[in-house]
């Protein structure tokens, strides 16, 4: 099924400038901007821009309603068997974060990771089918991998394994070194996110600020039969929490630091040119997307443009220092929002489940031909009819 990315914006409370309107009824923001033209100066003229996306997260929209409006159509594809990816994109602070994880202070806070783990639990205990549950922790910081699960004993993030990326004959991108958890019950999987998010701290330093630095995606993979079938669908699920968006002239660093930025800069950088090739190729040219430019854009590979249900949620801020990157976000967005993709169903026969049902098979006939032999029954007689009346 070929459907477009969806977008949502998402705003941070606090105190909007009188330049900024959302309409969540209608999914549309406006900006009132001085014009960057240079005879604003001369004339202070202001200009509006106007966009509008598939829903606008106001800011008194709470976790639960998060959840509902944007995860649950994409979780019910995974369950289904359909990949699917949410990320969050914004500058820092905007609310990534607390949007995917969610806040630590009060319960109500939890984010999407944890509330997507406890639906889908919920939904593995309805059945109809048998699943399954792994998870994978990755963190990506200056274009490296590094897994988030392996190790508590972690000091600083050279000690978290590296995980590479290989490319195969088919062209198809694979994870190597990340480990890939079982997670039995609700609770293994919130201990993994636990250990994930304690390791993305203590390995952070003052020039690595985790969560500001680095791009992490939790990844849940679901595994599920149904009773008696040799099919396995497999899907996984994409939650992921991108560096904050800020150009490097407003982040006002320099040295190492400014280095580090323009990393980070570069990598969504990438990010933004993948998006444009997409968007170009979808009005029928014939580009080059450049997905291995950067590990980042590699690892979402599907989920732009290829076989995944993806959903972004813009996070902005609506404080009047904050409306320029605010409306640079809602830019990308835009140009996200024109991105088809087409998911479908993976599902493969397991030849593990279709052994052991012709082994159940053939013991049950064994069983039968013993049965019918100790009754003296011999070779089966051939059917004959008995005219009624
Ligand atoms: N919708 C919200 N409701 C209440 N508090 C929020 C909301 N969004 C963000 N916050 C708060 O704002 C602060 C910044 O949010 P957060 O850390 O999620 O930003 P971020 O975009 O992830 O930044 P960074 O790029 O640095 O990771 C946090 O203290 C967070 O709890």
């Amino acid at each position: 099924m070929a459907s477009n990315i969806k977008v949502f914006i998402r705003v941070r409370p606090g105190k909007a400038a009188e330049g900024f309107q959302a309409d969540p009824e209608r999914g549309a923001l406006s900006f009132k901007l001085p014009d960057t033209e240079p005879d604003y100066y001369v004339n202070n003229q202001k200009t509006a821009h106007n966009f509008q996306f598939d829903g606008v997260l106001g800011m008194q929209v709470k976790q639960e309603e998060v959840l509902e409006t944007v995860a649950r159509p994409v979780i019910q594809d995974v369950l289904n068997g359909v990949n699917g990816t949410i990320f969050a994109y914004g500058q820092t602070g905007s609310g990534k974060t607390f949007t995917i994880t969610g806040g630590a202070e009060h319960y109500e806070d939890r984010g999407l990771i944890p509330r997507t783990l406890r639906m889908m639990f919920e939904a593995f205990r309805k059945g109809p089918a048998q699943y399954r549950m792994y998870i994978s922790y990755l963190e990506i910081y200056q274009d490296s991998g590094y897994d988030l699960l392996r190790d508590d004993s972690v000091r600083n993030l050279q000690d978290l394994p590296k995980v590479q990326l290989r490319e195969d004959e088919d062209g198809n991108m694979h994870l190597r070194n990340l480990s890939v958890n079982l997670a039995a019950t609700e609770e293994d999987a919130l201990n993994l996110l636990f250990l994930g998010d304690t390791n993305r701290v203590v390995a952070e330093t003052p020039m690595n600020d985790a969560s500001t630095r680095s791009h992490c995606l939790f990844i849940i993979w679901v595994d599920s039969t149904q009773e008696g079938s040799d099919v396995v669908r497999r899907s996984k699920l994409h939650l992921v929490d991108l560096a904050g968006s800020e150009r490097v002239s407003q982040t006002g660093v320099n040295g190492k630091l400014l280095a580090e930025a323009k990393s980070i800069n570069v990598s969504l950088h990438y990010l933004e040119r993948v998006i444009v090739a997409l968007h170009s190729r979808s009005k029928g040219n014939q580009v080059h997307v450049p997905y291995r430019d950067s590990m980042m854009t590699s690892v979402l590979r599907d989920s732009l443009g290829g076989n995944c249900r993806t959903t972004m949620v813009g996070c902005i801020a609506a404080e009047a220092s904050n409306l320029p990157e605010s409306m640079s976000t809602c830019r990308f967005a835009q140009r996200v929002a024109q991105i088809t993709n087409t998911a479908r169903v993976n599902e493969e026969l397991d030849p593990n489940l279709l052994i052991a049902r012709l082994k159940r098979e053939v013991s049950e006939l064994k069983r039968e031909v013993q049965v019918a032999r100790s009754s003296g029954e011999g070779e089966p007689e051939a059917f004959c009819f008995v005219a009624a009346g």
